[in-house]
């Protein structure tokens, strides 16, 4: 008798939700973090996926023109469900998430404001934020050039003061001063926070920002001077093929004196230069509070890719029978398990460390307001080293999840492909993230020689204060073995670059070490900050005991990961190694009857993963095999081409093989 598989494939994941041991309701209130956020979550995702206008299955097919001209009329869309729904800060923000193409409106609510907000004086965010609010601009964020990019203090665009007029003249003096790369400003933006060197008084101050309009608030056109286009097409069909990345040149494009950004540094009427009593790095300030979102939209991305890898890990079968009886599932396989369990936990992990660096960037911009500078350090740390770390496992994982669906991963329609292609490059933009995990090593290295001198490191250096007891003792496996491998590295990094002939040298001979040494510093953060969640009062249903499993499974994966760096600083036995291997081994047993509720929790809608493979019901061969069909090749059943390069090649070789 013929087994229909296809219905079976849907009640397995049925029975996958019974074997549950833990309440999901209230799982997804501790992944979203308040039963509000899960309520106003789901409305934004069901009102996106219910309209037509955001559809985006048919997105990979489109060609770049109509992928543009798509995500133009999505934005314009979802402006008007945000104007005519009045809808909340949040609410718009969550709607912009679930429509889910990346597009000019990220950059103009993500950085150009944001810029605006954080360097604009009082009077210049009353003149221009209103005008943003409304979309009577659209604003891009242009700091990185064609020749720099990594290295800020490297731009060349000028903005020269001219005093006789009142005016800055902003020109690119070479082709390598182009700016290159703005999200945004390739097609849509009307405006632009322009990093240039600042020039008065004969005299270059550096880097600062400038409000610039580059084109016609009338027809849309470039303003004189200013030329500016999109580079080109970007890695991956679809994917952040939807963005305008620009490239912009100036050629003595004159502005007001008063659309330099002012807060942190005046240019008076006269031309002097007069510095603010804050510290000169909140130029950065914009790319410090991007960094801490990225590193939410990680656990995003990442509990996406894992979403779709465990459920159709639970659909798909491979091998287990050879009598014709069912065969098992691959999420049963313990390699499967070993490879996709601990891709689960970093989505919890990073979701519970991003909303910790959440709290951290609302706290150091609240002690700014008041002109306490003492936690920017810390700030910038943080937000680089976890920007750093999240990211680069994220895209590993992406690319891990789609291996993990065998071949059908590697289908557009698996959603794979386009999450990776669209994820990978949070990798380099906000800062390449070897750079920024070099930035970590330079604050821990100079924390390591301030430790001598009986200055008490704070915040998420605050283990290194105990040296004495980390760099001797014997450590359990606990936090204590992941401190004292932090602190082991950074100290010998410390002592070999003292050994060179000077600081300079020794930091460039040693950056490689220095790189693991910061990885080592970011996964303590990481752990704890895990560690601090599980010990929280978490209420419903066995909610608690996943949360500490998966936390377990965070943490000791990262340790046999690892487990080279344990055991060469001594922070761990050979012994402790294997057992933590062990007790890993165990651990995946426990989280694979909760694997799929564990996946539900992240509350995805269909729409929004974007996946055959993923979608709740588990229906997925069906699914698959009618997706095939709607590619432009099926449209005919004889390919155009036919008749030019296939009819005369066989009817070739039908004379060859009559010869
Ligand atoms: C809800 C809304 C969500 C919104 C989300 C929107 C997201 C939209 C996503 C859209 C997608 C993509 C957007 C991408 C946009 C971009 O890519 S913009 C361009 C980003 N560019 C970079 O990140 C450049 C990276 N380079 C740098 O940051 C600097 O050049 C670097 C820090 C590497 C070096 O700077 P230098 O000035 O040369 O400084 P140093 O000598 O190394 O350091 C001097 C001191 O300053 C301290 N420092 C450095 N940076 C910061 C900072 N950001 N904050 C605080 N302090 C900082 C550093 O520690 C040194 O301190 P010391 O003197 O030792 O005490
Ligand atoms: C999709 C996308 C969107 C972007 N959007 C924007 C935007 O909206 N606005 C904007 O201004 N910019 C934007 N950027 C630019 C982005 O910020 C830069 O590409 C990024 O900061 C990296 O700089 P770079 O390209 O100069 O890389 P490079 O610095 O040239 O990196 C090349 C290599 O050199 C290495 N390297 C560089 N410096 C060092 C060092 N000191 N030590 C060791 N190794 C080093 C890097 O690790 C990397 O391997 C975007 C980029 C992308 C890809």
């Amino acid at each position: 008798m013929a087994v229909d598989h296809a219905a079976a494939e849907v009640d397995h994941l049925a029975a996958e939700r019974a074997a549950a041991r833990f309440d999901v309701e209230a799982m997804k209130i501790a992944w979203a973090g308040s039963r509000h956020a899960v309520d106003v979550a789901d409305r934004m995702a069901r009102l996106v996926a219910s309209d037509p206008v955001f559809r985006k299955d048919n997105r990979t097919m489109l060609s770049r023109k109509d992928l543009f001209k798509d995500t133009l009329r999505k934005a314009a869309h979802a402006w008007k469900r945000i104007v005519e729904l009045r809808l909340t800060e949040e609410e718009a923000s969550l709607l912009r998430q679930y429509v889910d193409q990346p597009g000019y409106v990220d950059l103009h609510w993500g950085m150009f404001v944001p810029a605006i907000k954080g360097q604009g004086t009082e009077e210049q965010q009353k003149k221009w934020l209103p005008l943003a609010y409304k979309f009577q601009i659209i604003g891009c964020y242009a700091q990185t050039e064609l020749g720099h990019g990594s290295n800020v203090q490297g731009l060349e665009t000028t903005a020269t003061f001219d005093p006789m007029t009142d005016e800055f003249v902003i020109h690119s003096p070479t082709l390598t001063s182009s700016k290159w790369w703005p999200g945004g400003l390739g097609k849509a933006s009307t405006h632009a926070v322009v990093y240039a060197r600042l020039i008065t008084e004969g005299k270059d101050y550096g880097i600062h920002g400038f409000i610039v309009q580059l084109r016609s608030l009338e027809d849309h056109s470039p303003l004189p001077g200013v030329t500016l286009g999109d580079i080109g097409g970007k890695f991956g069909s679809g994917a952040y093929n939807s963005m305008d990345n620009g490239v912009l040149r100036f050629d003595h494009v004159r502005i007001p004196r008063d659309q330099m950004l002012m807060r942190l540094s005046q240019v008076t009427r006269e031309g002097k230069y007069v510095q603010s009593d804050v510290p000169k790095q909140l130029l950065y300030g914009t790319m410090v509070y991007v960094r801490q979102s990225i590193v939410a939209d990680a656990s995003k991305a990442l509990s996406r890719a894992v979403c779709i890898a465990v459920r159709y890990s639970a659909i798909r079968k491979q091998f287990g029978s050879q009598d014709g009886g069912p065969e098992t599932q691959v999420l049963n396989y313990r390699t499967q398990q070993s490879r996709l369990f601990p891709l689960l936990a970093s989505a919890y992990a990073f979701r519970f460390v991003g909303d910790w660096l959440n709290w951290l960037y609302t706290d150091v911009t609240q002690k700014l307001e008041v002109k306490d500078y003492s936690t920017l350090q810390e700030a910038h740390a943080c937000t680089a080293g976890l920007k750093a770390v999240t990211t680069s496992a994220t895209a590993d994982a992406i690319e891990e999840c789609r291996k993990l669906c065998g071949g059908h991963g590697y289908l557009n329609s698996s959603g794979l492909p386009e999450l990776f292609a669209v994820y990978v490059p949070a990798c380099t933009y906000e800062g390449d993230n070897v750079v920024l995990l070099l930035q970590v090593a330079r604050i821990l290295m100079k924390t390591v020689s301030q430790l001598t001198s009986g200055k008490q490191p704070v915040g998420t250096m605050a283990y290194m204060g105990k040296v004495q007891h980390l760099m001797q003792s014997k450590c359990a496996v606990k936090t204590e073995a992941f401190e004292a491998r932090a602190l082991r590295m950074a100290v010998n990094c410390a002592q070999n670059i003292g050994q060179a002939s000077n600081q300079e040298e020794g930091f460039y001979e040693r950056s490689p070490d220095l790189l693991e040494a910061a990885v080592a510093h970011i996964q303590l953060i990481i752990v704890t900050k895990f560690i601090e969640k599980v010990h929280q009062d978490i209420p419903g249903h066995g909610v608690k005991e996943q949360l500490q499993n998966l936390c377990n499974v965070y943490a000791l994966y990262t340790l046999h990961k690892h487990l080279g760096d344990f055991l060469a600083t001594g922070s761990l036995t050979p012994k402790q190694g294997a057992l933590a291997n062990e007790q890993l081994g165990k651990l995946y047993a426990q989280v694979r009857p909760n694997a799929v509720a564990l996946v539900d929790a992240f509350n995805y809608t269909d729409h929004y993963l974007g996946s055959v493979l993923g979608r709740y019901d588990g229906n997925v061969y069906p699914a698959l095999y009618e997706e095939a069909w709607k590619d432009p090749l099926n449209e005919t059943v004889v390919p155009e081409g036919y008749h030019e390069y296939l009819r005369p090649l066989l009817k070739q070789q039908l004379k060859l093989s009559r010869l």
